[in-house]
């Protein structure tokens, strides 16, 4: 096996899958170093396991608003046996096949920059090999769950996004620490899969970074399913006096809570705390800088580039695989000599606002900026807002359907700015805003794009008749 190729991916993450297909792709050879499972967190401990844990709890909440049909308890053994299903029981071997395919060599074990376009790989058995880059190093190491330091935390053993995804039984008493994404999805799966005392402990506010009429949406359906969401209170103490037993949480105010697990969903940070970064001078457990072609803007000559979490751009899967594409492609450009500036070759996306999905019941789904963003950059603002339980098409989807949307508007130049949804079912409306928000297209072009009837996506009509059209 050589030990040079032209371009060397750390991580095996959709990030670095990508990024290697695509330097493939654009004519050179390529391996990926991967310490884990090929397809990295999001295949096996984050979106897929989510997810499939949301799906029957979502399903639930819809068929509950049609008369007519009845459901019984969730058969939670059976959502955790699709869920080990979904991640392919921790097997990677479809996902290394398709490496096999592009192909790109795999490399297992473990990668460590040694100095310029060296990458030294610590094999599962302890040995070692070194691997050297004639053209590029891609950084696609993802992230980590951070646990804060609240005296006992630590110690207690508590669950981090790796294992509720993963978890092979529901908690009774569930105590989730954190109000965003991955606390909000995780508390009303487990709520919804089973768990009979849910409290959230929220430092700020719960999901404080998307439009707040959205989050409070959110926060009224956890009110009605039960789930317990404290906000403004801190963790103060963990106690677990027993390993797996039950455990004790002391509150900045209030008595403390006894519950049967701790799921720890206070943020994700880089990996890049040992991965050699100081061999080139660089500082360790902190995102690694790049420009818009994913390159490392403190690295000299131009060879080390970082995609995905590790980069701190964006943490969320569908924009580390563009990021990998555009760094795939620029890498093959610059190693042939050939322009490196085409449109695929930049990240264009994240400077309008990447689109994300909450998969909470009501789904959150935006794209671009909030109207608070907007202010604060400058921009000439104008709101429009409609109920999505007053369009047709969301009435048909059950009783008592409720939404809203909310658009955000550049008034000088007449294009939106941003687009957020709340309801059951929204995501599948968000492309459409995507599109609209990235492709600048003028509300007085988007008129003309109608939507059928009677779908939910008469909401774009109706935003358009509140802003005047
Ligand atoms: C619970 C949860 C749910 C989520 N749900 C969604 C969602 O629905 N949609 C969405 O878009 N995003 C979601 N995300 C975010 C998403 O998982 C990440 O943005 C995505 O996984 C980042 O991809 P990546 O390739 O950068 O890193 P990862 O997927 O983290 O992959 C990195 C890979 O690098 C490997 N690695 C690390 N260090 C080394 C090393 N030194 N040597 C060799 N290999 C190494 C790791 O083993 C891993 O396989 C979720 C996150 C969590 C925690
Ligand atoms: N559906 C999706 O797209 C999806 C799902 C899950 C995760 N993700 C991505 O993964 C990333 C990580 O998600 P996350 O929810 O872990 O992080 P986050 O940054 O979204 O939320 C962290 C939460 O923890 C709170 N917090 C921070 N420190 C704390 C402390 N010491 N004590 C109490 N609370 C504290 C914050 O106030 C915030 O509410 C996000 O960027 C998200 O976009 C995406």
């Amino acid at each position: 096996m050589a030990d040079e190729f032209d371009v060397i991916v750390v991580g095996a993450g959709p990030a670095g899958e990508n990024a290697a297909a695509r330097a493939v792709r654009g004519g050179l050879n390529a391996a990926i170093v991967e310490g884990n499972l090929v397809g990295g967190e999001c295949s096996y401990w984050a979106c897929i396991p989510s997810k499939a844990l949301l799906r029957p709890v979502d399903l639930m909440g819809e068929v509950s608003r049609v008369p007519g049909l009845t459901l019984g308890p969730i058969d939670s053994g059976a959502v955790l046996a699709r869920r080990d299903e979904a991640v392919s029981y921790f097997n990677d071997g479809g996902q290394v096949e398709w490496l096999d395919g592009v192909p790109v060599e795999l490399v297992r074990g473990r990668g460590r920059l040694d100095g310029p376009k060296r990458v030294l790989v610590t094999a599962p058995d302890g040995s070692t090999r070194l691997l050297t880059a004639r053209h590029a190093v891609v950084l696609a190491t993802g992230s980590h769950a951070v646990i804060p330091p609240i005296p006992g935390l630590a110690e207690a053993a508590p669950w981090t996004s790796h294992e509720v995804t993963a978890t092979k039984s529901v908690p009774k008493r569930l105590v989730v620490l954190g109000g965003g994404v991955v606390a909000c999805e995780m508390a009303q799966a487990m709520h919804g899969l089973g768990a009979e005392e849910t409290t959230m402990l929220v430092r700020g506010g719960l999901l404080d970074r998307v439009e707040p009429f959205a989050a409070e949406f959110v926060a009224r359906s956890f009110a009605e399913a039960g789930i317990v969401v404290r906000t403004g209170v801190q963790a103060t103490k963990v106690e677990r006096p027993r390993p797996g037993g039950p455990l004790t949480v002391h509150l900045s105010e209030g008595p403390p809570i006894e519950a049967d697990e701790l799921l720890v969903a206070t943020g994700r940070r880089a990996a890049s705390d040992d991965l050699g970064l100081d061999t080139l001078g660089l500082p360790a457990g902190r995102p690694v800088e790049v420009d818009d072609s994913m390159r490392a803007t403190a690295v000299a000559d131009g060879w080390l580039y970082a995609v995905g979490d590790v980069n701190g751009r964006n943490l969320l899967t569908h924009m580390g695989k563009y990021q990998g594409r555009a760094c795939g492609d620029v890498i093959a450009a610059r190693a042939k000599g050939e322009r490196d500036d085409l449109p695929s070759m930049r990240d264009v996306a994240g400077g309008y606002g990447a689109p994300q999905v909450i998969f909470t019941d009501p789904q959150v789904c935006a794209v671009g900026r909030t109207e608070a963003a907007a202010r604060a950059e400058g921009f000439d603002v104008r709101v429009v807002e409609y109920d999505l339980g007053r369009v047709s098409g969301a009435y048909l989807l059950g009783d008592g359907y409720r939404g809203r949307a909310k658009a955000v508007v550049d008034e000088r130049r007449r294009v939106l700015l941003g687009v957020t949804f709340v309801g059951p079912g929204v995501a599948e409306l968000l492309h459409a805003a995507t599109v609209a928000v990235t492709g600048e297209v003028p509300l007085d072009r988007l008129w003309h794009a109608v939507p059928s009837f009677p779908t939910v996506s008469e909401i774009w009509l109706r935003l358009l008749e509140e802003y005047g059209l």
